[in-house]
């Protein structure tokens, strides 16, 4: 087959490579919605825990079937002793995106239904990470500071029971709500790279764990969810809000990715930043810290400088990885936090790809050396 170079689409830009009914950007308005609801609304009305339903389930669930739900979830949060002392073995000089792909790693190896790819089987695999996901990287963080792990609270829902597994304490509910917000933005985003990454791992007939350890792997890289921890970086590189536009010409003349900015499939901003942003606004108004108006200041001066200079718009980390500060979680832990809420869109979607599966395998026009002929040992 010969192909021209206008056939090669790099980085699969502007390609539909498949049908989905989880979730869809729709041009027209800039909105986001999950099986058909604007994700706006979501965040205004529901818990992540309905969210992560309605990505599974397809409807919304019922009072009782929430109820049973969340039951079974704070049921699955506890590690087995195997699993949490081989995490505390994992080096702390590691990412902890790294402990967090062993842990689903092994958390396929312990377990015999591994192969069984039934809906019924991947939906209690899928809850069963959702579950004890957090606990790992609660456990992580702490162990960074030198501190003991905390035992999941099964009286608290997912969003308080983080808080208290890293903290020891649950804030105030404006504070936990803006962190239930952020779970619900990133749950879910159509074929973006680490949920393609799931879908091309499933479509082998490989097992759950592996498209999820796989997808892990594809979100820790810094043009892609490892962007919420870059942003934060990038800030405190920069210090000064008035130094923002100077520090932006400089960056952009060495040709240097403004982290937190950009998006493949906005052009004109990410749907999801302004909820976000509302949201971090609200933590930042009940600061009252000198330290964090300043960071603020110098959030929304980078903010405003890019725009005008580039008209490049925030993508969701730029204003998730300002709040993840303000909450107090240490920045390689923004990463992982994505993971426990993208946990339930992956896993959707690797539900949806068994349900009419193709393997996903495209080609490439060769650039290589024209054929030869080995050369004859003398
Ligand atoms: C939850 C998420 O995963 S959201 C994405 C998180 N990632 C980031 O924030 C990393 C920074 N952003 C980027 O690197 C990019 O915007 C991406 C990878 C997200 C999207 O990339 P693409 O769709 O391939 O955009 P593309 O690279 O075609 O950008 C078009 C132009 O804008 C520039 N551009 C895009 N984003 C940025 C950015 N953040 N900083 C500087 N320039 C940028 C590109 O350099 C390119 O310029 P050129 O035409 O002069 O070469
Ligand atoms: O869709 C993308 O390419 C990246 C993104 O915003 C996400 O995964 O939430």
């Amino acid at each position: 087959m010969t192909t021209t170079a206008s056939d090669i689409r790099r980085g699969l830009a502007g390609v539909v490579v498949d049908t989905t009914e989880i979730s869809t950007v729709i041009e027209a308005t800039n909105s986001l919605t999950y099986r058909g609801y604007p994700v706006q609304d979501l965040a205004a009305r529901c818990s992540f825990e309905e969210v992560a339903y309605l990505l599974w389930h397809g409807e919304l669930p019922t009072t009782a079937q929430l109820a049973e739900f969340r039951a079974q979830e704070r049921a699955l949060r506890p590690l087995d002793r195997t699993t949490a002392e081989l995490l505390a073995r994992v080096p702390e000089t590691c990412h902890p995106m790294d402990v967090l792909r062993t842990a689903v790693s092994f958390f396929g190896a312990e377990d015999p239904t591994e192969g069984d790819d039934s809906p019924e089987a991947n939906r209690a695999k899928s809850l069963a990470l959702l579950a004890k996901l957090p606990v790992v990287v609660a456990a992580d963080q702490r162990r960074r500071r030198g501190l003991g792990p905390i035992t999941p609270d099964t009286s608290l829902g997912y969003a308080e029971n983080f808080f208290h597994m890293c903290f020891g304490t649950v804030p105030e509910p404006e504070v936990v709500r803006c962190f239930e917000i952020s779970l619900i933005l990133y749950a879910e985003h159509s074929f973006n790279a680490s949920t393609f990454t799931a879908r091309v791992v499933t479509s082998t007939l490989s097992d759950l764990y592996s498209a999820v350890t796989a997808a892990i792997g594809a979100l820790k890289g810094p043009l892609h969810g490892g962007a919420n921890e870059a942003v934060m970086h990038m800030l405190n590189e920069i210090r000064d809000p008035q130094r923002a536009a100077e520090w932006l010409e400089e960056a952009l003349t060495t040709k240097r990715k403004i982290m937190g900015f950009g998006h493949r499939v906005y052009k004109h901003g990410d749907s999801r930043v302004p909820i976000m942003q509302e949201a971090t606004d609200r933590l930042i108004a009940r600061s009252g810290d000198p330290g964090t108006t300043r960071l603020a200041a110098l959030h929304a001066a980078l903010r405003d400088a890019m725009i005008s200079r580039k008209g490049i718009h925030p993508n969701l980390d730029y204003p998730a990885g300002l709040a993840y500060h303000l909450m107090g979680f240490d920045i390689p832990a923004f990463t992982p936090i994505f993971v426990m809420s993208r946990i339930t869109g992956w896993t959707a979607h690797i539900t949806e790809q068994l349900a009419h599966n193709a393997l996903i395998r495209p080609l490439a026009s060769y650039t290589g050396v024209e054929q030869r002929v080995v050369p004859v040992a003398s």
